[in-house]
């Protein structure tokens, strides 16, 4: 039997195994890898048949262009090790792969034998190879588990990627943040670990680059047990601002600090060695020293940020003066939005020209502002975000615009110089701008037009330079209407309004779901989703949307054992209740539409549901509850 047909755990042929799982039989003790079997698990539970074709057309060019041009900042750096790994993989007849973090191949280089198969198995750009989308497979299991894999033969979900063998290994940018995949692809019987190893140096090797692009401004920190490793690949790499700020950390360096792949939380010198950044630079200076870290005794060596030249053009996050400095959101998922609108509202953003996004509660509004931010050419400058709606009506104007000293009762004596030039080289968010007083509303749109603005308390006026981005879950065109809103501003800023659906129009939420499951770690618990619940989230309209959707994933994440199935169960009875009440909705529309298809015959409607005439009234009664 050949190896690609064989569990490598059990050696039970892998067509019993797949035989029992797809029967609902039990396996026997490790009967697979635990990473493929959780997968499994995983795909069945959003219910992907396995007989399918996978899912996703195949992305139009300028979607591709833009999906790329988000990850230009990262490919750039990653060029040399990805031409040293093509020239190792692609003599063989193997295909060296990229993906971006949502798994959708942005490159694909190989020699021409292996492609063609390649091409008939969708392996190519601007094709979606998620686990969700395609199944067990190792680019979407990379990124779902955060960690490299191998998946050959068999072992892939779909039976029509049989034929196929891959090793990928995830990548994070210096932040534990998923940043993609790099995979190699080909016959089982031509790849193994050798090739495996080889994708995981490369991706050392990029992210070894990634780090020291972030890290070079920062003062950073080398630690290993053994002082002649302080500069291997092996050795734990810290940045910090000069406060003593984490920027930015290599693989060990993370675990060092406690955090797990995309679970950024500020960390601080201090905390971490029990002395301060300061103190030990006094005391050692740029010569090796003993550093504890908790129980663990180190070498380290500490050296200077790089000086200052020109912004950089990594397509990452930047601490910058004014902003976080660690920002520990996750990508956000652009998953069932309009195509382009992402591309699009980034170029309005570099033209600078305002960005009004419109959206209900909770679509993800400040998200995408944030996340435009980062891509743009400005992300290593602030990114300042007032809520127009948090600011009690008195005080917006001092918190906008600035004061001078003692400019009102209760002012700061330092004066303050206002957020709208904390934003100075950067990005300003104004959310909730429909809430915006129409008081200052006035004031608002000539400091936007003069571009400057003069602190309350007189002063001289100061010069303004920021990007603009807007948002509200107001229809801004009626509260122009009912004057609540002023024209001449909002035709200032509604250049051209981008509008977020809401969720139960962005596809299948269950698969939505499942991404931010991936985001959120469950993929490296093996805690997977079960069908029913795939069905209930289904089935729900989501009122709040992806922040109630995100908040009770993180809820069922927080109760759940490692390695368990979510089940509709675990939901908070509260929110089982909104969803039968919803479904019961639902359902007794549909039957009154049948009735009314059936001109009104209760029987003829009946029948055709399958039910009797009582319990199609008692139904429909229940709508009228
Ligand atoms: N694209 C996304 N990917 C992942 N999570 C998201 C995304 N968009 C929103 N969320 C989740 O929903 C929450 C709310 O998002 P956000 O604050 O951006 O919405 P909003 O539209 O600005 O809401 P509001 O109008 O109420 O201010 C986020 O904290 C996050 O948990």
């Amino acid at each position: 039997m050949p190896e690609s047909r064989m569990s490598q755990a059990s050696r039970l042929p892998l067509n019993e195994i797949r035989r029992r799982f797809f029967a609902d039989q039990p396996l026997p003790g490790q009967a697979l890898p635990a990473p493929i079997l959780h997968s499994w698990q995983r795909c069945r539970g959003l219910g992907l048949p396995a007989g399918g074709g996978g899912g996703g057309e195949r992305l139009e060019e300028a979607q591709l262009r833009e999906r790329r041009e988000a990850n230009a900042g990262w490919l750039e750096l990653a060029r040399p090790a990805l031409a040293g790994l093509f020239e190792q993989v692609g003599p063989n007849g193997l295909v060296l792969v990229v993906a971006d973090r949502d798994g959708m191949i942005l490159d694909e280089s190989g020699e021409a034998g292996f492609l063609d198969k390649a091409q008939r198995l969708a392996l190519l750009p601007g094709m979606d190879w998620s686990e969700a989308a395609r199944g067990t497979n190792a680019i979407g299991t990379a990124l779902a588990a955060a960690d490299s894999m191998l998946v050959r033969g068999a072992e892939h979900y779909l039976e029509r990627n049989r034929g196929l063998a891959c090793a990928a290994s995830p990548l994070l940018d210096p932040q534990g943040r998923m940043l993609g995949a790099l995979d190699v692809s080909g016959a089982s019987r031509k790849l193994g670990q050798a090739q495996q190893l080889a994708v995981r140096a490369a991706r050392c090797q990029i992210e070894a680059q990634l780090f020291a692009d972030a890290a070079r401004h920062g003062w950073r920190l080398s630690l290993h047990h053994d002082p002649r490793l302080l500069d291997s690949p092996a050795a734990c790499q810290l940045a910090f601002d000069e406060d003593g700020r984490l920027l930015a950390a290599n693989r060990a360096g993370l675990t060092l600090c406690g955090l797990e792949p995309g679970n950024w939380r500020p960390r601080h010198f201090a905390a971490l060695f029990g002395q301060s950044l300061e103190h030990w630079l006094h005391r050692h200076g740029q010569a090796i020293g003993a550093l504890e870290a908790g129980a663990q005794r180190f070498s380290a060596r500490l050296r200077p940020p790089a000086p200052r030249l020109a912004a950089s053009a990594v397509g990452m996050a930047k601490p910058a003066a004014g902003a976080p400095a660690s920002a520990p959101c996750p990508p956000p998922v652009l998953d069932g939005l309009p195509p382009n609108l992402f591309a699009t509202a980034l170029k309005l953003l570099e033209a600078d020209i305002p960005v009004l996004i419109l959206g209900e509660t909770g679509t993800g509004k400040d998200r995408l502002a944030r996340a435009l931010h980062l891509a743009g050419s400005r992300r290593a400058a602030p990114f300042v975000a007032v809520n127009c709606a948090a600011i009690p009506e008195g005080l917006i104007e001092a918190e906008l615009f600035g004061y001078q000293p003692g400019a009102y009762t209760g002012a700061s004596r330092q004066g303050s110089k206002g957020r709208l030039r904390e934003a100075e080289g950067g990005v300003l968010f104004l959310d909730e701008i429909g809430d915006m007083p129409l008081s200052l509303q006035a004031r608002l749109l000539r400091v936007l037009q003069e571009r400057e603005v003069t602190p309350l308390g007189g002063g001289a006026a100061q010069k303004l330079d920021f990007r603009l981005i807007c948002a509200t879950h107001h229809e801004l065109r009626a509260r122009v209407d009912d004057g609540t809103f002023r024209a001449d501003l909002y035709y200032r800023l509604c250049h051209y309004p981008l509008t977020l659906p809401p969720l139960r129009e962005r596809g299948d939420v269950a698969a939505l779901a499942q991404r931010l499951l991936d985001q959120m770690g469950a993929g490296r618990r093996g805690i997977s989703m079960s069908p029913q619940l795939a069905r209930a989230l289904r089935g729900y309209r989501w009122p709040g949307n992806l922040r109630e959707l995100s908040n009770l994933l993180a809820t069922l994440l927080a109760l759940a054992d490692d390695g368990a199935a979510l089940t509709p169960e675990q939901m908070p009875q509260t929110l089982r209740e909104d969803m039968r009440r919803q479904g019961h909705a639902v359902a007794s529309d549909a039957i009154a539409e049948l009735l009314r298809r059936c001109g009104g015959n209760a029987s003829a409607a009946a029948r055709a549901l399958g039910i009797s005439r009582s319990t199609l009234y008692r139904r429909l009664g229940k709508a009228k509850d």
